[in-house]
């Protein structure tokens, strides 16, 4: 099954996952979500960016994908590096395209991570604190932050497409995506 959530009726298009000026200046990012149920409270840890793009907003840990590093890969490192937590299990639970109208974007792959080890440091880039997900700093996040994270916390898997103007969101879809009913990746290998 799967649900659409739109601000605008216009269909987006897939300008900056698709065509040959939405690729120009596409990046590619990992964010990642540290979980914990510790006492009873679900929790997760942002970071307080310290420096660069996003400075002074909560966010997830991640950055680019290095040459020749899978997301996953990325995704563990940009953890450890950040704020000093291994994740024994990492969840990918959605993607985010984000195009801007003179044709550069960006691909976000969000993770979920579990199963925490190493202490929470605070790094160059980062100032880690732990949020109760009912409390989340929406106001200090990035403005489309509220439209998908709830998604993002929800557990099911999502594709979410955001056009920015400057850096308003002005049109957005989130699509969340049974894939239940996919194979698994240990299934495809033994079909070849
Ligand atoms: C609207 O823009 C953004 N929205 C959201 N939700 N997240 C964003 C946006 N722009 C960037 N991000 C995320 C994507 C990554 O998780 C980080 C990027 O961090 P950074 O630019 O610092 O990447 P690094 O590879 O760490 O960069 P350096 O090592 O070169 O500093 O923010």
């Amino acid at each position: 099954m799967t649900t659409l959530e739109k601000t605008k009726e216009a269909p987006l298009d897939d300008a900056g996952a698709t065509t040959a000026a939405g690729s120009i200046g596409k990046r590619y990012y990992t964010v990642v979500f540290p979980f914990s149920n510790a006492e009873g409270r679900r929790q997760v840890l942002l970071g307080l960016k310290k420096r660069g793009m996003g400075e002074g907003l909560w966010n997830g840990f991640g950055g680019k994908v290095e040459p020749q590093e899978s997301f996953d890969e990325c995704a563990h490192r940009e953890l450890k590096e950040e704020c000093g937590l291994e994740a024994s299990h990492m969840r990918y639970v959605g993607v985010l395209y984000m195009t801007r109208k003179d044709g550069s974007a960006m691909t976000i792959y969000a993770y979920t991570a579990h199963g925490l080890s190493g202490a929470v440091e605070e790094s160059d880039e980062m100032k880690p604190q732990w949020f109760d997900v009912a409390d989340l700093p929406y106001n200090q996040a990035y403005s489309e932050a509220r439209l998908w994270w709830p998604t993002m916390l929800s557990g099911e898997f999502f594709i979410a497409r955001f056009v920015f103007s400057f850096s308003a969101p002005i049109k957005h879809q989130i699509e969340r995506v049974d894939v239940s009913h996919l194979p698994s990746s240990s299934s495809r290998n033994l079909n070849g």
